[in-house]
């Protein structure tokens, strides 16, 4: 069974968190070079501005993150790249003092609408950090947790299928099928990252957002990620924050620069990374500074 806090399930009429699609209530933003065309917004951001305290970290920032697609975000260390990726599914609602202000919609609806319950919006749009984070349990219980406190699954058996899959869409099932029931923490940090992928997946998300995914992990586990990314953008939207400039080349369709708590610009990666326009972002890129 799958759930969308913004779409009532097929035949029923919708909990209080459930709610139809509304149209998109301001116009897409598309850039100079909009040669590629974008696949259906899944996120717009608009005029999305963060305050820890006094202190402003984000400045009206407005972006549309298309489905189906990897978006990277980049730029020197206290941007703001990763309070704006806490922006898309509400974990800066659990920073104390932080303030969001702007829209943010996800299927047409505001993610800050009061009638959103933010443990449901963040099973859609799951979040993977940059040291893996597996629960102190077993593999098995890491990966049906969610499907069992979200009543994804009926019975044992649906139980156990659902855990398969999300392994197997993690690639990781054929190196933990025979040890299901270890703990998840026993695994090398490669394999505890596609684990947490794993426990992602399995409450169905629409968006997976991952904040520096592969700097605690070797070149080997990176590699295995990346490709793990790009087999899951056939089936989800997926936001990265990269502080590498070829892991964002490598993996993603669409970058938005940001510097100093403001988005410089944003396009398809090919076009940021060969013809940028702003002259910033091509100082960022080649490495003049950050
Ligand atoms: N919990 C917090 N409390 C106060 N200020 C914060 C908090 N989190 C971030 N900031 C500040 O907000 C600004 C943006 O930080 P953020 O972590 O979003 O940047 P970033 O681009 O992700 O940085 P990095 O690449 O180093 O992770 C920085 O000035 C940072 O010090």
């Amino acid at each position: 069974m799958k759930f969308n806090i913004f779409r009532a399930p097929e035949g029923q009429g919708g909990g209080s968190a459930v709610r139809e699609p509304a149209p998109l209530t301001t116009a897409p933003v598309v850039g100079a070079h909009a040669s590629a065309p974008l696949g259906p917004i899944k996120i717009a951001a608009r005029d999305v501005s963060v305050f820890y305290g006094d202190k402003q970290a984000l400045f009206d920032v407005s972006l549309d993150i298309p489905d189906k697609t990897v978006t990277a975000l980049i730029g020197p260390s206290g941007c703001g790249k990763s309070t704006f990726l806490r922006t898309m599914n509400r974990m800066n609602d659990t920073i104390p003092g932080c303030r969001v202000t702007g829209r943010i919609e996800m299927d047409g609806g505001d993610i800050n609408d009061r009638k959103i319950d933010p443990v449901l919006l963040r099973a859609q749009v799951g979040m993977v950090f940059q040291k893996p984070n597996p629960f102190p349990k077993t593999i098995y219980e890491n990966v049906a947790y969610g499907p069992k406190i979200h009543g994804l699954a009926t019975s044992k058996g649906e139980l156990d299928d659902i855990v398969q899959k999300a392994l197997k869409r993690a690639g990781l099932w054929e190196e933990v099928a025979d040890r299901l029931h270890s703990p998840g923490t026993g695994l090398s940090g490669g394999q505890q990252q596609r684990l947490v992928i794993a426990r992602a997946i399995a409450v169905e998300p629409e968006v997976i957002l991952m904040d520096e995914p592969c700097s605690a992990l070797d070149p080997i586990a990176t590699a295995k990620i990346e490709e793990l990314i790009d087999e899951l953008r056939e089936r989800y939207c997926i936001v990265i924050v990269t502080h590498s400039m070829a892991q964002a080349a490598r993996v993603s369709q669409r970058t938005a620069f940001f510097h100093m708590g403001k988005l410089v610009e944003t396009g398809d990666t090919e076009e940021i990374f060969t013809n940028p326009r702003e002259r910033r972002t091509l100082d960022y890129i080649t490495g003049r500074f950050g």
